[in-house]
């Protein structure tokens, strides 16, 4: 960043998630992100940068090699003017959502990150004047936990998304339960996957956002955000799935193009444009535990058609979803058992405090750090430097099922060569592709305790009301069909 140069009137807010604020520059293809605090917790510039440096880091030392070089963006801390930090938070506050307006924006480091935009296909510093449509996924963790450590029976059949729904219903964070469910999206499925997009596109919630050239066209801000039009959506998506036909607008066209959408999501990310090293986790991390969420709508209805669960993951082996999957099975011994190694951890510092440093909790996340995540082990000698590896390929883990999947389409010509970049088909167009993952931050050492809470609450509340409700309507059932026999047996 040229500091003299910097002007808050050349960037417009851009999003933001619960930890970090993007801006985006209306020309040049960079975002910058800032770390967002809650008020009365700010850290000294020191604490930022070093914060910042360690995502970069983590990026390139560990996300890199186990996610593929095409797939991960890293980019760089820069320091930028005081002045134009604070002039560019006055001027974005209004757009901010109210919901994300507890934590304040770093206005006083004058530290943040600079990204390629990625809303906008891999050229970095200029934007490309070829309209560019952005699809955003937030596919959180696509498999049933297989450890032995799990005590609730629940856990092994419906997976934590699906869980987890409830409890956000219940508290107001969305207003309705989605239909989509992890392990569709992530089962390698054709069928499976595009019932999971077409249930993220029903209900975005902060799973799924659409941008076109950069701007978001389509997502969920908060519970209060009006229901999602489909019929605007694909006004918007029209140009780029039928670019040369008259298709009548209307609820016809609506579904023809929704279906494009859904079908081109779903050839990208069954591709492999990565060129980088395949699967650095192998072997180990082959599939485990059961392919299919029993909450999920789509396998429910299989099972009342009488018909067998689906086969297992076919996705790719190198494909962006399947290394992601990989990286979340690092959590091998779920929170459950990995809990207690927590508390060896934390025993062990309480003792020896200086160790902190040493054993690389808050980094420098290094080769050093990536390498000691290679041990899949999984028996538990005693030591400290087991529970540590646990505790640390957990913390890695917890990154890739909170992750972000990018993935951006331009048009073609029919017979145009594309640069070198991927193409998918369409019906009726062609696009060059590109597939990015953000937000691998690692996540701290110190939630370790808050989502050990929170997943006994989010399996309480499920087993609480929901299933207690189906064995109600169960049994209600099971009744009607004893009278029934009863009154059969009569006549
Ligand atoms: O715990 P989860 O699964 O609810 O995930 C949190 C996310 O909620 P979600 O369920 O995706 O709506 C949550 O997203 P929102 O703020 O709800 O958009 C954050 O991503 C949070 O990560 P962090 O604390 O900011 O590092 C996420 O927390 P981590 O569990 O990844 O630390
Ligand atoms: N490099 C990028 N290019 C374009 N858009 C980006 C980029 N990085 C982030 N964004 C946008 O900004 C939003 C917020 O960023 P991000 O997910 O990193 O925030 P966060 O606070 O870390 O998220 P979380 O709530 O998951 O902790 C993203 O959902 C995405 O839409």
């Amino acid at each position: 960043m040229e500091e003299g140069k910097m002007d808050e009137n050349e960037w417009g807010y851009h999003g933001e998630g619960n930890k970090s604020l993007v801006v985006a520059h209306a020309q040049r293809c960079v975002v910058l992100r800032f770390l967002k605090f809650p008020p009365n917790r700010k850290k000294t510039s020191e604490e930022i940068f070093q914060h910042l440096q360690n995502i970069v880091d983590f990026g390139k030392n560990v996300m890199k090699e186990f996610l593929g070089e095409n797939y991960v963006h890293c980019g760089e801390v820069v320091q930028l003017p005081l002045e134009f930090v604070k002039q560019l938070c006055l001027k974005i506050q209004s757009e901010r959502p109210e919901s994300r307006c507890d934590k304040d924006l770093d206005t006083l480091s004058g530290y943040a990150m600079c990204l390629p935009n990625l809303t906008r296909l891999q050229t970095y510093h200029f934007a490309e004047h070829r309209p560019i449509l952005c699809v955003e996924i937030k596919p959180k963790c696509g498999f049933i936990p297989f450890s032995s450590d799990v005590t609730h029976e629940m856990k092994h059949k419906v997976c934590r998304y699906c869980m987890h729904q409830h409890l956000k219903v219940a508290t107001g964070k969305w207003k309705q339960i989605s239909k989509y469910c992890p392990l569709d999206l992530y089962s390698g499925n054709k069928q499976r996957m595009h019932f999971a997009l077409k249930s993220l596109l029903q209900e975005a919630q902060n799973n799924l956002k659409i941008f076109k050239n950069g701007e978001l066209i389509y997502g969920c801000k908060d519970a209060r955000s009006p229901v999602a039009d489909w019929s605007e959506l694909a006004h918007h998506l029209k140009p780029f799935f039928f670019p040369s036909n008259g298709l009548a607008s209307g609820p016809h066209c609506t579904r023809a193009v929704i279906r494009e959408l859904v079908h081109v999501i779903t050839r990208v990310l069954l591709s492999s444009s990565d060129k980088g090293r395949a699967g650095t986790l192998r072997p180990g991390l082959r599939p485990r535990g059961p392919r299919v969420c029993e909450a999920s709508p789509f396998s429910r209805s299989l099972r009342c058609q009488g018909k067998n669960t689906p086969e297992r993951s076919g996705l790719p082996k190198g494909c962006l979803l399947y290394k992601t999957l990989q990286v979340q099975m690092l959590d091998l011994l779920d929170i459950e058992g990995l809990y207690p190694l927590y508390n060896r951890v934390e025993r062990y510092l309480e003792e020896f405090p200086e160790e902190r440093k040493t054993l690389q909790i808050d980094g420098p996340y290094d080769e050093a750090f990536y390498q000691k995540l290679l041990d899949l082990s999984t028996e538990d000698d005693g030591t400290v430097a087991f529970a540590l590896t646990k505790v640390q390929q957990y913390r890695v883990a917890m990154t890739a099922k909170d992750c972000s999947i990018m993935i951006a389409l331009s048009p073609c010509l029919q017979d145009a060569s594309s640069d070198q970049r991927p193409v998918v088909p369409s019906s009726r167009s062609r696009f060059a592709f590109s597939v990015s993952v953000l937000d691998l931050d690692l996540k701290p050492y110190e939630s370790i305790p808050h989502q050990y809470k929170l997943d006994g609450k989010i399996v309480n509340y499920y087993s609480k009301t929901v299933c207690a409700k189906d064995n109600a309507v169960m049994s209600t059932r099971f009744k009607e069909s004893e009278d029934c026999t009863l009154v059969l047996h009569k006549v």
